[in-house]
């Protein structure tokens, strides 16, 4: 992990000692409650933090935001997320409450202040909004604009472009034809050399 992390630069002790814990607490916690296949668990800093750590090569969320993670599962993106820059709020969602129970059980294990959860279908979720959506592996490009665009703030300014991030793979031109989004996609192996991941591709629709 210690290599992996140096690709992003200094953290701090706490920070590494959060990342460090990750391995044991989700070996721990999948023995109880499935979130990660048996086959990911071995290579969990791969597949699942740095995979999710590929969000904050592309975009630094600024002290303040708030981030909704659709569909976080067993706590991906969300948690290698709110590692990374504790200083932004994460919220993370799932339908599924038992994975939320594994989110809610390693965040506080690791003292992650800036973590909530919430139990519901992201679409029922009302009167609340966040300066990002963020989400990997989840739903079609048609149904995550369709969650997230009334739960995302409008952005002021390029550098302040707010909006949908995604990591996908799959057939990604039917699915972005499908919509009238016109992403910025990134191939995730522009910014790390090797070919790991399920989702190849790193999703920014600006609001
Ligand atoms: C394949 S898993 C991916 C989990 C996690 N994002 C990851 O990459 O490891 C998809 C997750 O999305 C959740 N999900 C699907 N549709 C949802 C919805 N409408 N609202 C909330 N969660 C949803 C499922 O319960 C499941 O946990």
């Amino acid at each position: 992990m210690g290599l992996i992390l140096q690709y992003f630069g200094d953290f701090t002790e706490p920070q590494l000692q959060q990342f460090a814990a990750l391995d044991e607490l989700y070996t721990d916690w999948n023995s109880k409650i499935n979130v990660i296949s048996r086959k990911d668990i071995d290579s969990l800093y791969l597949n699942h933090v740095l995979h999710s750590l590929t969000i904050a090569a592309f975009v630094e969320f600024k002290p303040g935001m708030e981030i909704i993670d659709i569909g976080t599962g067993g706590g991906f993106p969300g948690i290698p997320l709110a590692i990374f820059f504790p200083e932004v709020q994460f919220h993370l969602v799932d339908s599924i409450n038992k994975k939320l129970k594994v989110v809610a059980g390693v965040a506080e294990a690791i003292g992650l202040k800036n973590v909530t959860t919430q139990h519901t279908r992201v679409e029922e979720i009302k009167n609340r909004k966040f300066d990002f959506a963020v989400s990997r592996a989840v739903a079609p490009l048609r149904s995550l604009l369709q969650w997230s665009n009334p739960l995302v703030r409008k952005g002021h300014d390029l550098e302040h472009a707010n909006g949908l991030i995604c990591l996908k793979g799959g057939d990604l031109a039917a699915e972005i034809s499908e919509t009238k989004a016109r992403p910025h996609v990134v191939s995730i192996y522009d910014i790390f050399p090797e070919e790991y991941f399920q989702e190849k591709f790193l999703l920014h629709v600006t609001r």
